[in-house]
């Protein structure tokens, strides 16, 4: 379970997360949604000790990161696929993250396999696709086994087959019992892959629902976001 309290970042003049309150739930994959620059990424790293709040809390499992004794275990997640050490070797990455979290090794070939990556797993990462660049971050975020599990913008990249392949993932780490925050733009893959869905604009929350209450008032989950954030949209064409 991951909570959030009044949860408010500032990063000079610029208020990324404004006071924001939710839960989410273990059992369903929740949505993150919000248009750029909403402070969705900035929410994920507040929850990952990444970056200190200016106020309020975020907890995960009912304590703050920097609290849990073995983090990998209780939080997974992906943010920037792009962030690995180019120079080593999928296999490497993963177990150097392993040794330094008391993982076995046994694990990061189970990981590997997981995502689709054991027949690569000696090739440095330098020379993965950004699609193989993701799915070598979902299984860092596997690792550890942990119940809580968030995924920034994870279909990037991904050609179809991944698209799909993430979108079963989900919804099969979600049955397990997880709790799974997943943040994308595309809302036709969101309308198949989540259930419950948290909108953000300019760092508030704007709603918090289900895909189904959603697609009934609306006649579609697209078309739900498009109104519900026609005032919160910082960057692009008026609408
Ligand atoms: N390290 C930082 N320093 C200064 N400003 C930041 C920093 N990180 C984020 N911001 C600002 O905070 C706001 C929220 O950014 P954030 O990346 O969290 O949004 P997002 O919802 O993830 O956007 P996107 O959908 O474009 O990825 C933006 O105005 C951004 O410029």
């Amino acid at each position: 379970m991951i909570e959030l309290h009044q949860l408010t970042k500032h990063y000079g003049g610029t208020l990324a997360v404004d006071d924001l309150s939710f839960k989410v739930e273990p059992g369903h994959v929740t949505g993150f949604l919000g248009p750029n620059g909403a402070g969705k990424s900035t929410t994920m790293r507040l929850i990952l000790g990444l970056d200190a709040p200016t106020s309020g809390q975020a907890l995960v499992n009912g304590r703050r990161y920097a609290t849990l004794s073995r983090p990998m275990h209780e939080v997974g997640a992906l943010l920037d696929a792009g962030a690995v050490h180019g120079g080593r070797s999928a296999y490497n990455h993963l177990l150097c993250l392993a040794r330094t979290n008391d993982i076995s090794a046994t694990r990061v070939a189970e990981a590997l396999e997981q995502v689709g990556l054991s027949g690569v797993a000696r090739k440095r990462v330098g020379g993965f696709s950004l699609g193989m660049k993701q799915r070598l971050g979902i299984a860092a975020a596997l690792l550890g086994d942990p119940g809580v599990l968030m995924f920034d913008e994870p279909v990037n990249g991904l050609d179809p087959d991944g698209v799909r392949w993430i979108r079963d993932l989900m919804r099969s780490l979600a049955a397990e019992g997880r709790t799974i925050l997943l943040s994308s733009h595309l809302m036709s893959e969101m309308a198949l892959t989540a259930e419950r869905i948290v909108i953000i604009g300019r760092g508030k929350l704007i709603a918090e629902s289900t895909v189904a209450e959603l697609t009934a008032r609306y006649p579609s989950l697209e078309d739900a976001y498009m109104a519900l954030t026609a005032d919160s949209v910082q960057y692009g064409a008026a609408r």
